[in-house]
């Protein structure tokens, strides 16, 4: 098979490389990533997957940022990737476990088209509460309804780990510019040691929310699946939604349910948008510039 292919999808318009850590012929440092994560000099995208091998799995995945850090979880990342996976025989089965960072997860082929997987169901593992543990150096219990103060705004946070870190926001309206003007402020607050992901959200009524999303080491997405789960989980720990929500993001909608142990399953529609090859002058132009 030829070497250095690749292919992109998107998940609700939050898109991501896919590469085969067996069929690159380079190493995927900052400076890779970078590049090829960027529209001009690259292929542009909100991240690459990393298909690597695992002893814990049917299969690893180690995820990556434009900014080059790596994520420990990536909701729509686990869909494209096993779409992935499942499209081209890599493996054979509709129930498939997925090693990463932040832990193993259990996916499900839940509909196929043409014989490519259309929707996919992630058990996306616990929502978990615990100040130390998302984490941040905040020292109460939890961080719920904790005031920030960014120059002249003000915001009322609500932190939670879904295997990364999120921050979620309630507003009465959502904006856009708000979002993109104070996004890498709280991304980038100091009460957090690994940054953190960030949401503005809008409870439309008890099973729809609307949410803005700002994603550490990505900057504003127009969807994401961590992102969504970690606002269903702040809005039901608060007794806003029931315990099964859709979340509307600009890229389109993800349906999340919690169960009483805050076990979090996510379904959502992937697409294929190309595949292709890593040309010779890129690989090059990564050695001699970086991004
Ligand atoms: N930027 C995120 C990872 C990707 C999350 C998002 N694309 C998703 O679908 O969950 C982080 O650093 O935790």
């Amino acid at each position: 098979m030829n070497r250095n292919r690749f292919i992109k999808s998107h998940g609700l318009g939050n898109e991501y490389i896919v590469l085969d850590e067996d069929n690159i012929t380079f190493e995927l440092n900052e400076k890779a990533i970078k590049r090829i994560c960027n529209v001009n000099f690259g292929i542009g995208s909100d991240g690459i997957l990393l298909k690597v091998s695992s002893k814990n799995a049917d299969i690893g995945l180690r995820i990556y940022n434009p900014d080059g850090s790596e994520a420990e979880k990536s909701g729509n990342g686990l869909r494209i990737f096993c779409k992935y996976v499942f499209d081209y025989g890599i493996i054979n089965k509709k129930e498939l476990t997925v090693e990463t960072k932040g832990g193993i997860v259990k996916a499900n082929i839940k509909e196929i088209k043409k014989g490519k997987a259309n929707v996919i169901t992630v058990d996306m593992g616990k929502a978990i509460f615990k100040s130390e543990l998302i984490p941040t150096k905040y020292e109460k219990e939890e961080v719920q309804g904790e005031v920030i103060l960014l120059e002249d705004k003000e915001y009322k946070i609500n932190c939670v780990s879904v295997g990364n870190p999120h921050c979620v926001i309630l507003k009465e309206s959502l904006d856009i510019d708000e979002i993109k003007k104070y996004g890498t402020k709280i991304e980038n607050y100091h009460m957090f040691p690994n940054r953190i992901n960030v949401q503005f959200a809008k409870v439309i009524n008890r099973r729809e929310v609307e949410v803005l999303i700002w994603e550490r080491g990505a900057g504003f997405t127009l969807a994401s699946g961590s992102s969504s789960c970690a606002v269903a989980s702040i809005m039901r720990k608060k007794g806003l939604i029931e315990n099964e929500v859709t979340i509307k993001m600009i890229g389109g909608q993800l349906k999340i349910e919690i169960d009483d142990n805050w076990n979090i399953r996510m379904t959502g529609e992937v697409r294929q948008i190309c595949e292709g090859i890593l040309s010779d002058e890129l690989l090059e132009d990564i050695e001699m510039y970086g991004l």
